[in-house]
């Protein structure tokens, strides 16, 4: 394979920054002139709704790295070309436009962007030019990290092991993109043109600016900074909504404004002091290669059960089974803890960890609808959707997946709200409504005393819903519903309640 190139293209993609990237590294290693393009591809955006925060947070993070490549190349003229068609036949197109033989990209694991890639891979061959594909998006690649006998993990905790004795006692090496100024190159003038602003897409703007949230690797810098500090509170922080625990890194992971490699460094750093928190914190970062290899490896987790079996069960259907679906979509199910992490998500595109668990299982086993209605929402609204941990978090609820919990383990939603939300702060700030509440009966107002509920202005069934299910009698079909599992898999024991 050819090592030298006289002009090659790095095609952006979810590696929205110039800092320790590895595709635009590798071109400015290898070729004498360096273009580099991102295109907003209609295959993709053409069936989003016409408001949605992840396009404004990359319409922001392509602006910014205009601004960054500029810096590299010490020049204020236009150096990213912006492309608004389709990917698959623009980057074949524009790299004969461009003369360039090679393009670098960073390797995306998702089967629609494989797909992608293999075709656009075989035109350029056909012109007798290479598409070079580099690591850049996670520590890992999924036949890195193997068994003994050499296949991949499907239990986390053996992975995680073995993932850390991989990266040894060193930091995990960056790649430098130093020599930008010699090699990076201006767009010719053809291709110059303004970068798009969000109504040139056809897009309208979300109240992305209003939470705070910008696009770009500074602010994905200034968010990973303010989490610098608290770090060693992750383990016990993390799982309460209402207090500021987690990193909220995940947009900026999922559009790589950040570099995985660095937070990796930085958290390896603290946890060689001793830090419980990174530890954690190091621990997710993992979970996240490890459900990259494991859509990488087992491919048909994207539409089935990791575990065959589970195809089997019988969800709901019918009208019935949509009216739930759409009451839990629009956080109406009368459960407050479900209801105010849904109206998160649809504020803020974001949900915390926790409620992602407790919200996801509501649907799976109270509502007994099919996790795949679920995780096709979250990937409508997450700001941080990436098919492979919102697909391994949905399997888990549904106990089809890898390392899944048991399909007997069934949050109580009450309980759950009890002990993270004790005192109701987070349904407080999503549902105030029911902010008149004591700390008692806010987690299930529909038993609260008639009193409490007219004093705090609360009438159930009316400016709050009443339950749609009743949590014992749904426990009761769940545990049906996955019955037939029992002797195939063997893991029933005694139901279990959390
Ligand atoms: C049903 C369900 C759906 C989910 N969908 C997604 C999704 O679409 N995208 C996504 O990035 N995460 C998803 N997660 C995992 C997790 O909830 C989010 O990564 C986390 O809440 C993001 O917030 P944060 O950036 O503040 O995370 P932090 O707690 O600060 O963690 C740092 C990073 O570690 C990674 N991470 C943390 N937990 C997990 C996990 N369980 N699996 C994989 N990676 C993890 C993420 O990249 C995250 O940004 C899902 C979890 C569940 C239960």
């Amino acid at each position: 394979m050819q090592s030298h190139f006289s002009t090659g293209l790095v095609w952006f993609r979810r590696d929205l920054r110039t800092d320790d990237n590895a595709a635009l590294s590798r071109a400015l290693a290898c070729c004498d002139t360096v273009y580099c393009v991102f295109v907003y591809d209609k295959a993709i955006l053409d069936k989003l709704p016409r408001q949605d925060r992840r396009v404004e947070f990359i319409q922001e993070s392509v602006t910014a790295l205009e601004s960054s490549l500029q810096a590299l190349r010490g020049h204020a003229s236009r150096t990213l070309i912006t492309l608004h068609d389709v990917a698959q036949s623009a980057i074949p197109e524009l790299s004969k436009q461009l003369q360039a033989s090679a393009v670098f990209a960073a390797r995306d694991y998702e089967p629609a962007a494989v797909t992608r890639d293999t075709a656009v891979q075989q035109q350029l061959l056909a012109e007798g030019k290479q598409l070079v594909l580099v690591k850049d998006q996670v520590i890992f690649e999924e036949r890195e990290v193997l068994t003994q006998t050499g296949k991949p993990y499907g239990v986390f905790t053996p992975y995680h092991r073995a993932w850390l004795a991989r990266i040894g006692m060193e930091l995990v090496p960056g790649h430098d993109v130093g020599r930008g100024n010699a090699v990076l190159s201006v767009a010719p003038d053809a291709l110059a043109q303004p970068l798009p602003s969000l109504a040139d897409l056809g897009f309208e703007a979300t109240n992305l600016r209003a939470l705070g949230m910008h696009g770009g690797s500074a602010a994905g810098e200034a968010m990973l900074q303010d989490f610098v500090g608290r770090m060693d509170r992750y383990s016990e922080a993390r799982n309460f909504p209402s207090v500021k625990g987690p990193s909220y890194l995940g947009v900026h992971l999922r559009f790589g404004t950040v570099s995985i490699r660095k937070l990796v460094n930085l958290a390896l750093q603290r946890v060689r002091t001793g830090s419980e928190g990174a530890s954690v914190w190091l621990a997710e970062l993992a979970w996240r290669d490890f459900y990259f290899q494991i859509l990488a490896n087992f491919p048909h987790v994207a539409t089935q059960a990791f575990k065959p079996e589970y195809d089997a069960i019988a969800w709901e259907q019918g009208e019935e089974a949509e009216a739930l679906f759409e009451a839990w979509c629009e956080g109406k199910t009368g459960y407050p803890i479900v209801d105010a992490a849904m109206a998160q998500l649809n504020q803020t595109g974001y949900m915390h960890n926790r409620l992602r668990m407790v919200a996801g299982s509501f649907l799976v086993k109270h509502l007994g609808l099919d996790w795949r209605w679920g995780e096709k929402y979250f990937a409508l609204k997450l700001n941080d959707f990436d098919l492979s941990a919102n697909n391994g978090g949905w399997q888990w609820v549904a106990s089809s997946g890898c390392d899944a919990q048991p399909y007997f383990r069934i949050f109580n939603p009450v309980t759950q709200s009890e002990k993270f939300d004790g005192q109701g702060k987070f349904i407080k700030r999503y549902l105030p409504q029911l902010a008149g509440l004591s700390d008692k009966a806010i987690h299930a107002p529909w038993l609260a005393k008639p009193m409490e509920l007219a004093a705090a202005g609360v009438q159930i069934g009316s400016n709050y819903p009443s339950p749609v299910v009743d949590h014992a009698k749904a426990r009761a079909r769940t545990l049906a519903r996955y019955g037939f599992l029992k002797k195939s898999t063997d893991q029933a024991g005694t139901a279990t309640e959390q």
